[in-house]
């Protein structure tokens, strides 16, 4: 293995856990081996920051020089490369090995701004980094994908009949994801995958899809990136490139507004304040300077039916009607329900219908117990609440029935949807990424996404508190009942728009949607112990609400 190799898999060892989309940071990294290592020359061209913008880039032009390739002088923080290494590395963790692919530039000096993507450093001298921040060399996906070229095993594709614009500099999307996003001008968002799975991406082949039917709920596919597999098979996606929804806003942040504002809403003692931040934030201030009415200078229910509170659990006062507030969500939701079946529809269209039979059923509750036992051992706070979601399971599998089946997004959730001046758009039919390629590409029933949906509701209603451990145990009680509140009105409407546009109805099918809600609950345990720990109390707080009283 040459030095700069044997450098860069030992940097990644330290560098990938501390990366939003290592999906590994529960388990110690046992070995990083590079599998495919493609060099990629970045053409001459007019983007800030490239090769040729460098004051005194010579040599840069020769982009197969290695050495030229990084080191010419001048620019900001010295030479800029005019080639990136796309490198796709395996990880070996305990007896898993998982594939995840990066863009490595090498620099003599790292500029101010690209410092937080240091990986390393060269024992030639000099510093690898993340060039997904490097907008001089992620130009070389888009001139890729505009010319088709092939370099080494990576195939660029342009979408038939689709003219790409270039010469747009690339920045990295901000949103809480999985895989990395690079936003070109205003134009397109290209998403490498960074886990990468064999075959062909379920993003890209439902987005190819629905876009061929019109269907007029996604972003339209530009072109994609695939790599030809050592002996041969099944392209493997690395990147999808999607018309940029440049007015849209995303579907998270548009309900944490609309919880935040029902967090602030007075009510009649005109008390209160709206105490949190979101996990690891601390908390912040009012952002409205006013008191949150019903809760107390801490949070605490301090009325309700117009006397001091103490409520039952379970009890709904009339007063948290979260309609009440500003900035209500309901509307959004059930029209968002409503594009979610339009969506159902056409995939059904697109890829057909099958019937599970009873025992297929059975076995989906099996499976289901199967996660909830893993899952379980693995996260012993999701323990408690494992006998009445283990019951849930079981009337699943009691009450089997033949179900009918189709694809589906997967791994529905508010983030994966965006409101555009038109309507609500789906993003993302990658399905969850901790699933195997199998599993994210299989049939299942439309009311898995509903129930994806639903929980991003209790999500959503819990995310600002959830984060605030300064909260008196009466407090967070208070905050708890107010996002039942909005969760429960806005997993209604979402409901109702979803079945008056014909969807399956939920109502009519409650025993399979709460075994399929509280499913992904428990994926989500996993999936936060595993990602961003400090969410681990979101999922928690809304099971505690679910499965009490369940027995
Ligand atoms: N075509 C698009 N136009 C504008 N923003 C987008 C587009 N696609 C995705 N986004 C934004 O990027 C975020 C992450 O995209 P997503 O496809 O869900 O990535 P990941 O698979 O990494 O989670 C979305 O929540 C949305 O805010
Ligand atoms: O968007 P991805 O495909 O990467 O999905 C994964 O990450 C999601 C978080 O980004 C995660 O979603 C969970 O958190 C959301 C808030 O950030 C919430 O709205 C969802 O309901 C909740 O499941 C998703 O589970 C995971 O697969």
């Amino acid at each position: 293995m040459r030095p700069l190799d044997r450098a860069l898999t030992g940097a990644l060892a330290h560098w990938l856990p501390r990366q939003r989309w290592f999906a590994g940071k529960d388990r110690p990294i046992g070995e990083v081996t590079i599998s495919s290592d493609t060099e990629l020359p970045v053409a001459a061209g007019d983007v800030p920051g490239g090769p040729h913008d460098a004051p005194g880039a010579h040599g840069a032009r020769d982009a197969h020089r290695a050495h030229d390739a990084y080191g010419a002088h001048g620019g900001e923080g010295g030479p800029v490369p005019s080639s990136v290494r796309h490198v796709v590395v395996d990880v070996r963790q305990g007896a898993d090995v998982d594939r995840y692919q990066l863009l490595v530039g090498r620099r003599d000096e790292l500029p101010e701004r690209l410092r937080p993507g240091e990986i390393g450093e060269d024992p030639e001298g000099g510093h690898l980094y993340d060039a997904v921040h490097d907008p001089g060399l992620t130009r070389v996906l888009l001139d890729g994908i505009a010319a088709e070229t092939r370099a080494g095993a990576l195939r660029f594709h342009r979408a038939p009949g689709v003219e790409i614009e270039t010469g747009l500099t690339a920045v990295p999307g901000s949103a809480e994801q999985s895989n990395t996003s690079l936003v070109f001008g205003e134009s397109y968002m290209c998403k490498l995958f960074r886990r990468l799975s064999p075959g062909v991406n379920p993003d890209l082949e439902v987005n190819l899809a629905l876009t061929r039917a019109g269907c007029e709920h996604v972003a339209g596919v530009r072109g994609w990136i695939e790599m030809e597999p050592d002996g041969g098979g099944e392209p493997i996606t690395l990147a999808l490139m999607s018309e940029y929804l440049r007015t849209a806003t995303d579907g998270w942040q548009l309900a944490i507004t609309s919880v935040r504002d029902w967090l602030a809403h007075p009510g009649p003692d005109g008390h209160g304040r709206y105490p949190g931040g979101g996990p690891g934030s601390g908390g912040f201030p009012d952002p409205t300077g006013r008191s949150a009415a019903g809760l107390g200078r801490h949070g605490e229910v301090i009325w309700e039916n117009g006397r001091a509170a103490a409520p039952e659990e379970h009890e709904q006062p009339a007063e948290l009607d979260a309609g009440g507030a500003g900035g209500d969500f309901a509307a959004e939701a059930e029209r968002l329900g409503a594009a979610t079946a339009a969506v159902h529809r056409d995939l059904a269209v697109a890829f057909g219908v099958t019937t599970a039979p009873a025992a297929q059923v059975r076995e989906l509750a099996r499976g289901m117990h199967r996660q909830l036992d893993e899952v379980s051992a693995a996260v012993p706070e999701l323990a408690p609440h494992a006998g009445p979601i283990g019951r849930a399971f079981d009337e699943l599998a009691a009450r089997a029935a033949d179900i009918p089946l189709q694809r589906v997004h997967g791994d529905y959730h508010l983030g994966q949807v965006m409101r555009s001046e038109t309507g609500w758009v789906l993003l993302d039919f990658e399905g969850e990424p901790a699933r195997s390629p199998e599993e994210r590409r299989a049939m299942a029933h439309p009311l898995r996404d509903v129930a994806g949906m639903l929980r991003s509701f209790e999500y959503a209603a819990r995310f600002l508190p959830a984060g605030d451990a300064s909260l008196s145990p009466e407090a967070a009680r208070g905050l708890e009942l107010r996002a039942r509140a909005w969760a429960d009105r806005n997993r209604e409407a979402f409901c109702r728009g979803y079945a008056e546009a014909g969807g399956a109805d939920p109502a009519a099918n409650a025993v399979l949607i709460r075994a399929l809600e509280l499913d992904k609950a428990v994926y989500e345990i996993r999936y936060e112990a595993r990602n961003r720990p400090s969410w681990l109390p979101v999922p928690l707080r809304s099971l505690e609400h679910i499965t009490a009283g369940a027995g």
